[in-house]
């Protein structure tokens, strides 16, 4: 009788926060492209932060999430290796910290880094790794298969939220290697390819990403995100920035460096653009 009791009171107690935090999602701040940079701004003039403080906490936070979305016991290839693929700018820099954070928590991390910014703070990450035996690929296999078979997941860092217009580079190419693997992806901040605002874009490869982690807050373009689970990362929001920004955010469980945030369905009119999206 009492266990009874106790069990309807803790689903209840369960059902009531869910709606809270879906009541929540209608009300969170979307950011736009310009708000996203403003912020980042905010932090290090005003606030007085370094790159390389946030860069730490934000890459620690994608860690935890791919812990808590892809467990090491589910993981069935090579004792849970994980591709990580790095862009040029800091969301690259997120995937070496986050990398250096797997390989502390047990995973077997791989680094693909194709371009280099050449900055001490870029240069010091890919020491740290290398200190700390995570291999990095001088080339993607040019068999995707081969992709497929020596990766669990690949954890996208390709591209944050200063990504504009069309993609340049050898990244369409590594993008389409990547997709055709048909791993799983893991996006940081922004699933690369997409439009910071607008989501997935029909003409360029862009990630179907089955889990995404969003950063400080999540960007206008996490609205077409409907994978398996979307994460907040990046806890280290002054209050004040907070207030001047309007953000309402999830409130974070005690000490920990992420919350889930509940996906929303797809709607007819965005199962339309999923259907034709530029995944291969
Ligand atoms: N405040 C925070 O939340 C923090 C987030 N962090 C992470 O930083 C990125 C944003 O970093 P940023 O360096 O501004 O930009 P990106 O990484 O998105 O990329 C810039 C990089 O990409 C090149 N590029 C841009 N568009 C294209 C294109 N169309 N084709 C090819 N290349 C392109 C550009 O030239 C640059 O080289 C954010 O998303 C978070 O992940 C911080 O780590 C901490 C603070
Ligand atoms: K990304």
């Amino acid at each position: 009788m009492i266990l009874k009791r106790l069990i309807r009171n803790w689903q209840t107690r369960k059902f009531h926060l869910s709606l809270n935090m879906a009541g929540l999602q209608n009300k969170m701040k979307f950011l736009n492209q310009e708000e996203a940079q403003q912020i980042d701004e905010d932090l290090f003039n005003e606030f007085a932060f370094s790159v390389d403080q946030l860069m730490e906490l934000a890459g620690l936070s994608c860690a935890h999430a791919v812990v808590r979305a892809f467990p090491k016991e589910s993981l069935t290839r090579e004792k849970g290796a994980i591709l990580i693929a790095c862009g040029p700018g800091n969301n690259g820099g997120d995937g070496l910290v986050c990398a250096r954070h797997l390989k502390l928590f047990g995973y077997k991390p791989t680094i693909y880094y194709p371009k280099r910014p050449k900055k001490t703070l870029f240069e010091n990450l890919v020491t740290q790794c290398e200190k700390m035996d995570i291999p990095f690929l001088s080339y993607l296999p040019s068999d995707p298969q081969l992709i497929h078979d020596s990766y669990n997941l690949i954890v996208d860092a390709i591209f944050g939220f200063s990504f504009k217009g069309e993609m340049r580079g050898d990244f369409p190419d590594i993008m389409k290697k990547l997709i055709t693997s048909k791993l799983p992806v893991a996006s940081i901040d922004i699933p690369s390819g997409w439009d910071v605002e607008t989501g997935p874009v029909e003409e360029r490869p862009s990630f179907k990403s089955e889990v995404l982690i969003s950063l400080t807050a999540p960007k206008l373009c996490a609205k077409k995100f409907y994978g398996r689970q979307h994460f907040l990362g990046g806890r280290f929001i002054p209050p004040d920035l907070a207030k001047k920004y309007e953000l309402v955010l999830p409130p974070f469980p005690g000490c920990e460096c992420i919350v889930e945030i509940p996906v929303e369905k797809m709607s007819p009119e965005d199962e339309g653009v999923e259907s034709k999206s530029t995944r291969e």
